[in-house]
């Protein structure tokens, strides 16, 4: 089983799930300054997805840990994140598949699935782990309405 430590998120939601997942996938940073990285190579991605709301669903989920997984590892497993066109490219760099941007990319395709919910429950956090030594957090951060409850309705 997957045994990580990440910090929390402080938010006032009544409840919080996480998602832990795996996926296998491959890249390259398409910058000569990115050294070995700019050549082609694999990764066993890391993944804890945080999801913070009020309201559960008509099942009694925040939102159902399973389409989680599908949305994310489901997407990007034994894939190159570089041929995931609708989110990676190498003509802009916020568009190169770093581990930053990719955990904002599973951030931003998680919250596209929430705001279809309708049930205001809000991505506030993306532990992203690329090697055994790097990882990168990502917030979306007050402005997308994360950590408090003014935008978005109420
Ligand atoms: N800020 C970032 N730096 C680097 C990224 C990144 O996405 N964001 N990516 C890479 C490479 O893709 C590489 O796969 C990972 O680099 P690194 O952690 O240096 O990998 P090592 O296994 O060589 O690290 P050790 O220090 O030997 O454990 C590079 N940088
Ligand atoms: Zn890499």
């Amino acid at each position: 089983m997957i045994q990580q430590i990440y910090p929390s998120v402080a938010h006032p939601y009544r409840y919080e799930l996480n998602k832990d997942m795996q996926f296998a996938a491959a890249h390259y940073i398409p910058s000569d300054k990115a050294g070995v990285c700019s050549r082609m190579h694999g990764h066993t991605y890391f993944a804890n997805v945080t999801i913070a709301g009020d309201e559960l669903d008509d099942t009694g989920f925040l939102v159902d840990f399973s389409v989680i997984k599908k949305l994310v590892h489901g997407r990007f497993d034994h894939s190159s994140l570089n041929d995931h066109g609708a989110w990676f490219g190498d003509e802009d760099p916020l568009r190169y598949p770093t581990t930053e941007n990719a955990a904002r990319v599973v951030c931003e395709i998680v919250q596209a699935h929430l705001d279809g919910m309708g049930t205001r429950a809000r991505c506030i956090q993306v532990f992203l782990r690329e090697t055994p030594t790097s990882y990168v957090i990502y917030r979306p951060g007050i402005e997308a309405g994360i950590g408090g409850k003014a935008h978005g309705g109420s």
